[in-house]
């Protein structure tokens, strides 16, 4: 039987409605979707809720992390100062593939300023359904990591 699969989901305040059109896509296609908020629209700090995300992949707790914010850039930078973490920002679809296939990025930030619902959708399928290739990146992956 093949273990459920666990992803965190974390945003500030900007891109909560995202959030959730993500968790609930994500959530219908058999993820435990582990989404640590925030829940109400108060102006927050995108910092602590990328280093909560970032924690849990990089504990183990979670398979895989998505992040969220305005541009989906600080978040991104935040998560990436946890040990373990590689984190891109994707806006295409293209970009969210290769992040997995060649850089075996474990989470994924989205900027709510800059791409619609349905593009965002396709940009999480993307980089759900595609797998690190291993081999010359397995080499690149290692050289960041040290
Ligand atoms: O994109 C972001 C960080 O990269 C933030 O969501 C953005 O800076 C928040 O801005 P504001 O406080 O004006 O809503």
């Amino acid at each position: 039987m093949t273990a459920t699969k666990r992803i965190v989901l974390s945003s500030d305040h900007a891109a909560i409605e995202l959030r959730q059109a993500v968790a609930n896509h994500i959530a219908a296609q058999g993820w435990d979707v582990v989404d640590i908020g925030p829940t109400t629209p108060e102006s927050t700090h995108y910092p602590l809720h990328g280093k909560a995300a970032a924690q849990s992949v990089a504990s183990g707790d979670c398979q895989l992390g998505i992040v969220l914010c305005g541009t989906g850039q600080g978040i991104m930078m935040a998560a990436n100062k946890v040990p373990g973490i590689r984190c891109g920002v994707c806006s295409d679809a293209f970009s969210a593939r290769m992040i997995r296939q060649h850089n075996d990025a474990n989470m994924l930030s989205i900027g709510a300023r800059v791409v619609g619902e349905g593009q965002a959708l396709d940009i999480v399928d993307a980089f759900l359904t595609a797998e690190f290739e291993g081999g010359r990146h397995a080499t690149r992956v290692d050289m960041i990591e040290a």
